[in-house]
């Protein structure tokens, strides 16, 4: 697969990629050195979050990191976000061409092979591969992956820069990585435990800050 995006591109590794839902945690993972990461906060208004999203932006940018914003891609367009994540039911309701003309990165969920080709039509930034394992973040409709079908994906996309996400564990993230993908996304991994720091700096020696250039 020829990596030519339709939109900025990203490094092939992205590396740790923590999935957070506040700017509090932003703040704390920057702070740990983390460079690559994501706010998610799920089913508010675009003006109850205006205030955070914009936070979390500047946050980002004064670190140099990569900031993407889960689902509130008009607040990021208008606060300037490195970049936007996307699902597959997003990709019909989203102006695509409204985030490309601002110049944000954009980065779209993908379960199966379907979906990695509607995916793969969007010409994204880099394609996120979930979930590979049983997670008790969010509600999958569909079955966990496995690490098989996660590399079979991965050697399908080649140098296309790759995401995986859902219920990667600390003892999990080494097979994870083993299969070639860029970057692990990661929610309870961190959220949930006893010392996220410790979490945290054990993943980032896993998998890395992300890689500087494209
Ligand atoms: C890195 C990454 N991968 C997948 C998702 C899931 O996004 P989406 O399908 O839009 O679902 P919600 O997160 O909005 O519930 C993600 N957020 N990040
Ligand atoms: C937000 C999200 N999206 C997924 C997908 O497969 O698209 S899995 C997931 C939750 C990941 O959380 P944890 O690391 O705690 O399992
Ligand atoms: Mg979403």
């Amino acid at each position: 697969m020829n990596y030519q995006p339709d939109f900025p591109p990203v490094p092939f590794r992205l590396g740790l990629y923590p999935v957070v839902d506040s700017v509090e945690w932003i703040a704390r993972l920057l702070e740990a050195g983390v460079r690559t990461l994501q706010l998610r906060i799920k089913d508010k208004r675009d003006d109850e979050v205006e205030a955070e999203v914009a936070a979390a932006i500047a946050l980002g940018r004064q670190y140099n990191a990569r900031l993407f914003i889960n689902d509130y891609w008009r607040l990021a367009i208008k606060h300037h976000a490195y970049g936007v994540h996307l699902g597959q039911e997003d990709l019909e309701t989203t102006d695509l061409k409204a985030i490309q003309t601002a110049g944000l990165r954009l980065g779209v969920s993908t379960h199966d092979d379907m979906e990695i080709d509607i995916a793969l039509a969007a010409r994204p930034s880099y394609i996120a591969l979930g979930h590979v394992f049983p997670t008790q973040t969010k509600q999958m409709p569909s079955a966990p992956q496995g690490l098989e079908q996660l590399a079979r994906h991965i050697a399908r996309l080649g140098n296309y820069p790759t995401v995986a996400i859902g219920g990667i564990s600390l003892a999990r993230a080494s097979d994870v990585l083993a299969t070639g993908v860029g970057s692990i996304a990661v929610v309870s991994a961190i959220t949930q435990a006893a010392d996220w720091q410790a979490a945290t700096a054990t993943l980032l020696q896993l998998a890395g800050v992300g890689d500087e250039r494209s």
